[in-house]
């Protein structure tokens, strides 16, 4: 059974409602990153974000959970802007994967955790962190190894993991399956399907990949330089997305089933 701390959010807590991004604009200096975004996502379905590099897609999540905030225009969770929620328990309910995270100084063990430590409640067992691990193709038995050792695809898991640990219900990755071997790509692709059915996990996925995307998410959106450029059901938008503008692929995806 996959490890969850089942952290209750408030009573009241806004659950299984649309996120909406409405004429939302960053800019950085005198660079503008992002320029007029609208975009809804769903609760039912999971969404992908593709565009070629630099296009604003990391940018964008970083809004999400207020890593950053716009420079104008609006967030939306149900009818609330984002900055009306508490940042900590906003960020237990979005939680956002960059593409390089850093894992905390320690061991896994600490960096899985962290989360219980954080909320203040009794720490999972060895054996139900041991199976966080194993949902994401990480080796179980290396509950004490230093995290700092692991490799980029690794510390993405394990970042995914910790952020499960406490069940959020919308998850945004940065190209969590940029740099895994086949085997690991269709493990992480199984791993988050089987969440999103189990837990009703909503994700929200950057992805390069165009063989693994479909299995990422049923609608697409597409971003170029700082605009949603084309959005709909993922098998529509890669038909008529220029192969070239955005799909990098990895040399690991592989087909999927
Ligand atoms: N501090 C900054 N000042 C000016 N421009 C910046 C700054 N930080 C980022 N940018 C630019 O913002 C743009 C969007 O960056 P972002 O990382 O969001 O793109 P991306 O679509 O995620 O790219 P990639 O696919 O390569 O990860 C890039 O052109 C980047 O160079």
């Amino acid at each position: 059974m996959p490890a969850r701390l089942h952290l209750d959010l408030p009573d009241g807590w806004p659950r299984g409602l649309p996120l909406r991004l409405e004429g939302v604009r960053v800019a950085r200096g005198s660079a503008e990153i992002l320029r007029g975004i609208d975009l809804e996502l769903d609760p039912a379905r999971r969404s992908i974000l593709v565009g070629p590099s630099g296009s604003g897609k990391s940018t964008l999540l970083r809004l999400l959970n207020r890593l950053e905030d716009p420079s104008s225009g609006r967030i939306l969770l149900g009818e609330e802007p984002l900055h009306a929620f508490p940042v900590r328990l906003l960020r237990r309910s979005i939680a956002v994967v960059p593409q390089d995270p850093r894992p905390l100084p320690g061991s896994i063990r600490e960096n899985l955790l962290y989360p219980a430590e954080v909320a203040g409640i009794p720490p999972p067992t060895d054996a139900r962190l041991a199976d966080a691990l194993a949902e994401f193709g990480l080796p179980a038995d290396q509950l004490d190894r230093d995290a700092s050792g692991l490799s980029g695809g690794e510390r993405r898991r394990l970042a995914i993991a910790v952020a499960l640990m406490t069940s959020p219900e919308i998850l945004a990755l940065d190209e969590p399956t940029a740099g895994l071997d086949p085997a690991s790509t269709h493990r992480l692709v199984d791993a988050l399907d089987r969440r999103a059915r189990s837990d009703g996990l909503r994700t929200l996925v950057v992805s390069h990949d165009r063989r693994t995307a479909p299995a990422l998410g049923e609608d697409a959106f597409v971003i170029e330089a700082g605009r949603v450029v084309d959005h709909g059901p993922t098998a529509e938008v890669l038909r008529r997305t220029d192969a070239e503008a955005w799909s990098v692929p990895d040399g690991s995806g592989g087909p999927l089933p």
